[in-house]
């Protein structure tokens, strides 16, 4: 059987897209899921995403890393989902759509700009050498000397798979402070089990941390990764974080078709 995937990528963090409205694709084959993502047997991403209709909403997002497991919110799969809605014409350029963790209101702007409204975030974990926080997936973020040079694969590990998040694990973000709006961070994905070249809801632990440990007081937050800059802005009352937003490039890389 031949499928049609459309491949997106945004800053870098690259997702192979299904149009799955009819319901033809095996959502539980953890190994075709897995083949359709490896860079080297398959077309190669960092996760695939399934867009599905929803009898509320625009459409449902279904997230998958490239283990092939199905697992939590993907902020910058979430923003090229809403480039692919675009594109389809399942949408025009607002929307509302429902995710694992939820709703979620997004725009497309010019230049393939999509702005997507991230979960609320009510607990920040201040530890003294890291912040944990959950947003939409969770997150470890970590203040690094030499970022530039940091071993984020084995480090990343170290703490994903230690005894600080058991199980379950945690993304994990070495974090850089560049002056007081914009900060520079690189991230260990769970479910990739590899440094990836972005990550929306790591950019987005990554702002509210520092804003809620105090290395910035901004609320809106220039972030540098690997594969580009994304901004992130929220209100904040105490340790409460709300209208939280994810903006930047999401990108149509291209499409094809593949023998499953
Ligand atoms: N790339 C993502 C995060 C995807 C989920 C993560 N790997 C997990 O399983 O927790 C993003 O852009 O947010």
């Amino acid at each position: 059987m031949q499928i049609e995937f459309y491949k997106y990528q945004g800053t870098g963090n690259d997702f192979v897209m299904i149009d799955n409205r009819s319901n033809f694709f095996p959502k539980d084959d953890v190994k075709l899921i897995e083949r359709l993502c490896d860079r080297r047997f398959g077309i190669g991403a960092d996760g695939l995403i399934l867009l599905e209709n929803d009898s509320e909403t625009d459409f449902r997002m279904v997230y998958y890393n490239s283990d092939g497991n199905q697992s939590s919110m993907c902020g910058n799969g979430g923003r090229c989902l809403v480039a692919f809605a675009n594109n389809l014409g399942v949408i025009d350029d607002k929307t509302t759509f429902i995710a694992t963790d939820g709703l979620h209101h997004a725009s497309v702007g010019d230049d393939a700009i999509v702005s997507l409204q991230m979960i609320d975030v009510d607990e920040v974990q201040k530890k003294d050498s890291y912040t944990f926080l959950n947003t939409g997936s969770p997150h470890h973020v970590q203040i690094v000397d030499d970022l530039e040079h940091y071993n984020v694969k084995e480090n990343g590990a170290a703490i994903r798979y230690g005894e600080l998040y058991g199980q379950k694990g945690s993304n994990v973000n070495f974090v850089k402070k560049v002056d007081d709006s914009t900060f520079s961070l690189r991230t260990y994905e769970r479910g990739v089990e590899d440094e990836t070249l972005a990550c929306g809801t790591g950019a987005t632990a990554v702002a509210i941390a520092m804003n809620a440990i105090g290395e910035t007081d901004k609320t809106s937050i220039n972030l540098n990764v690997e594969g580009g800059k994304l901004v992130v802005s929220f209100d904040k009352s105490g340790d409460h974080f709300t209208n939280v937003f994810l903006t930047g490039p999401a990108k149509f890389v291209f499409k094809g078709t593949i023998e499953i």
